[in-house]
């Protein structure tokens, strides 16, 4: 009897124990690998996936432009995640409302290439705006802002207007990345912000401690993730890729339904496009 049990025990083999610890180090979360390495459940939607190159523009040489007054909040350093309080005067922000007033046309979505409407997705009217002196000096203020990196351009610029129960479904800025081309970066700026609801959401990026940050993201409530606030004039920073040309998986998004009141957002999205020579 007591020779069988001794039987029965043995010493587990290093293998098994590779394996039992490989199990328990998933369950974990991997930690300590970077999460584009792991398949991604989050539904994701696409954004306008490729820029045509006509929409690609660079503000004119010799603009004379007013003196910046933002005042930078280093969210995040990968992805760089900055958070602009007063990223546009109270006037240029009502200047790009009133620009909009007679351009709002519904807000589309892209399916592998194929644009359509889908309200599940993406409910808003968006408007392309017209590039004078004011709307450059935004273009200009987004490249310096970046350090003017090399061969890089401004998509024109679109508003797009939430009203209630409007929202955007998470998905990243980005659908495609090559060698050559992609949409580098993003300012999900806030024009207009009477609203409540309407938060710019990051599901897989965790809200702060320190309670400075409650100004600007949602501190209230068990929301996933981070949430930045919609402050009129404000914007939040990203970049879509690290220095290989690996988009971040960090940067999901979402605009959060607004749930009473009107948002009025702007898009500003700087394109990688080497070898394109700005007019
Ligand atoms: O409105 C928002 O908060 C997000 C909008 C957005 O992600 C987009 O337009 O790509
Ligand atoms: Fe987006």
């Amino acid at each position: 009897m007591a020779s069988r049990k001794r039987e029965s025990f043995r010493w587990r083999t290093p293998v098994e124990i590779g394996l039992i610890a490989a199990v328990i180090y998933v369950l974990l979360g991997a930690p300590g690998l970077p999460t584009w390495i792991w398949p991604d459940s989050t539904p994701v939607h696409e954004a306008s996936p490729r820029a045509k190159i006509e929409s690609l523009v660079y503000p004119s040489e010799g603009l004379q432009c007013p003196k910046h007054t933002y005042d930078v909040h280093v969210f995040s350093a990968t992805p760089l995640i900055i958070y602009i309080d007063g990223f546009l005067s109270d006037e240029e922000a009502h200047h790009l409302v009133d620009m909009s007033a007679t351009k709002w046309q519904t807000s589309t979505v892209f399916n592998k290439g194929v644009e359509s409407t889908d309200e599940s997705v993406r409910k808003s009217e968006k408007a392309l705006i017209d590039r004078d002196q004011t709307v450059q000096c935004i273009e200009q203020r987004a490249l310096a802002f970046q350090g003017w990196p090399a061969e890089t351009f401004i998509e024109r610029l679109w508003t797009q207007r939430y009203n209630v129960s409007g929202h955007y479904a998470h998905h990243y800025d980005w659908a495609t990345t090559s060698k050559t081309s992609r949409r580098s970066s993003t300012f999900m700026v806030y024009l207009s912000a009477e609203c409540t609801g309407g938060g710019t959401q990051f599901p897989r990026i965790s809200r702060p401690d320190e309670s400075k940050w409650c100004q600007f993201v949602e501190c209230d409530g068990e929301t996933e993730g981070v949430t930045f606030k919609p402050r009129a004039g404000s914007a939040v920073f990203w970049n879509n890729f690290d220095a290989d040309g690996r988009g971040y998986k960090e940067t999901i998004h979402a605009g959060m339904p607004v749930t009473s009141g009107t948002k009025i957002g702007l898009n500003i999205w700087s394109w990688y496009q080497a070898g394109h020579v700005p007019e």
